[in-house]
């Protein structure tokens, strides 16, 4: 299998001058395509940093660092931002549009890509919802949902369009124990059906056991 995510040597400072600080140290890390991988670790100790990185969310300065192929150390914004759309992301706070409806929301997930029709964006916006159970309430607004229904919509809108790498910090955080169940074996059982490779920052036990791998971070390092 080729490797999904690749990273030697890996470093990464914050602020200038004085206030200049490292929080990522030399890491190394392969992840191959169409793992499920966990990353735990205490809070402070760079996952979302790594994460962010990775998804070419921010600039990678030092080391080697290649995504799906690409490599993120000294590319350009525009490059990052091609390399953004390739990716899907599931928040913490899931980032749903309020003034959108379910169904709205994961259309946008296709619409960025620019590559399909209307119909067709909402014919796999609505079979999507469906399959995360959520067939009932295309048309309801963020606000009429639960906790663990927005946090499925957000599932769905990082999946419809099938990316090939999936990147999640603390999708299960703001869940009950059944949601978040729901929620990462959902993320399972599509990234397994659709191939793709996951990595999810967590520091949720109980979903440990969903993971191919388990990584943790100490201060900066890998461990
Ligand atoms: N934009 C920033 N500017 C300066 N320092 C930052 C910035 N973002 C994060 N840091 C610092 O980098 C270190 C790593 O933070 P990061 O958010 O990656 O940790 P984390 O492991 O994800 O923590 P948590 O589990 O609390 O989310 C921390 O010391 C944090 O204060």
């Amino acid at each position: 299998m080729t490797a999904a995510i690749s990273i030697q040597r890996l470093n990464h400072h914050f602020g200038t001058g004085d206030l200049r600080r490292q929080v990522l140290f030399d890491l190394d890390l392969e992840v191959k395509t169409g793992e499920i991988v966990l990353l735990t670790g205490n809070s402070g100790s760079g996952k979302t940093t790594l994460l962010t990185l990775i998804g070419g969310l921010r600039s990678a300065q030092s080391g080697s660092l290649r995504v799906l192929d690409r490599e993120l150390v000294g590319s350009k914004d525009q490059a990052l931002t091609v390399a953004r759309r390739e990716h899907g992301y599931i928040f913490q706070a899931h980032n749903l549009h309020g003034s959108l409806t379910a169904l709205q929301n994961v259309r946008m997930g296709l619409e960025m890509r620019g590559s399909l029709d209307l119909p067709e964006m909402d014919q796999r916006a609505s079979a999507i919802l469906t399959t995360v159970g959520l067939g009932d309430h295309l048309e309801s607004f963020p606000d009429q949902l639960s906790g663990g229904q927005k946090q499925r919509v957000a599932v769905a809108r990082a999946l419809v369009g099938n990316p090939p790498l999936v990147l999640a910090d603390e999708p299960t955080a703001a869940l009950d124990s059944r949601s978040g169940r729901d929620v990462v074996n959902l993320m399972q059982r599509l990234a397994r059906e659709q191939g793709c490779t996951i990595l999810l920052v967590t520091h949720d036990n109980r979903i440990l056991d969903i993971a191919d791998r388990t990584l943790s971070m100490e201060d900066g390092r890998l461990i």
